[in-house]
């Protein structure tokens, strides 16, 4: 498994990067769960990255806009991102989400043949009116996406577990897996979470709250300790 870290700035990523993180995934909290940073912080945290370290660029919570998402993830691209996070925020069902996701493959791979494309769902889908997580799996697929993930819409403390079981967890993953792709999974997930996770077949954790000072994704900053602390972890998994 995976550590995908979200910085919101250079100084955390650096924070993250030092502490051993498998990929930096540039993110903006202020603007949602999967909130978009702009383009120049995208560009400076790939400068400092290490070569051989993947830059995450989440492209915010989306809207049914396919045209506005393709246009957001080719500016992702030209900043240096190599890894492209879409949320599908907007979407209401499986029709929705393969028309924005088929749009952000052809985009991404116009500038980067080699770029990473990850359609995201969120496990509390109801909450917010977006396309059913269990749907994902089958949009990655069918759009030409390389993983499949699921995040939390609302960031109240609640984490991926209080809207997936363990069953459903699982089923996620055994799905991407059976099309030959990956899983990543997140939501609030603590250090206590990490085993479990992986034992339900998650490729890649993505973290913010839990590699933060406080552990608060909003207040807090990252650390190095924290993302060391996880990334021991992982590594032992
Ligand atoms: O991509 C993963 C997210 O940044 C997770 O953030 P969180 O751990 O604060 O829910």
């Amino acid at each position: 498994m995976l550590l995908l870290i979200s910085p919101i700035n250079t100084q955390e990523a650096r924070e993250a990067i030092n502490g051993g993180a498998d990929i930096i995934d540039v993110k903006n909290p202020k603007e949602g769960s999967l909130g978009a940073n702009f383009p120049w912080v995208i560009k400076n945290i790939r400068e400092i990255t290490p070569k051989d370290m993947q830059v995450s660029a989440t492209l915010g919570d989306v809207p049914y806009k396919p045209g506005t998402v393709a246009l957001a993830a080719a500016g992702a691209v030209v900043s240096g991102a190599d890894y492209i996070k879409v949320g599908l925020y907007g979407t209401r069902n499986y029709s929705e989400a393969l028309e924005v996701m088929e749009n952000v493959v052809k985009a991404v791979h116009e500038f980067d043949e080699d770029a990473v494309v990850v359609a995201s769902g969120y496990a509390d889908a109801h909450r917010v009116g977006a396309v059913d997580p269990m749907d994902i799996p089958r949009v990655a697929a069918d759009s030409g996406a390389d993983l499949a993930m699921v995040d939390t819409a609302v960031k109240d403390g609640k984490t991926l577990f209080d809207f997936m079981n363990e069953e459903s967890i699982s089923q996620f993953t055994t799905e991407i897996h059976e099309y030959g792709l990956k899983s990543a999974l997140a939501g609030s997930v603590t250090e206590e979470q990490l085993p479990l996770l992986a034992e339900l077949g998650c490729d890649v954790a993505g973290i913010r709250g839990a590699a933060c000072v406080g552990g608060d994704r909003n207040t807090g900053h990252i650390h190095h300790e924290a993302v060391a602390k996880l990334k021991h972890l992982v590594k032992s998994l």
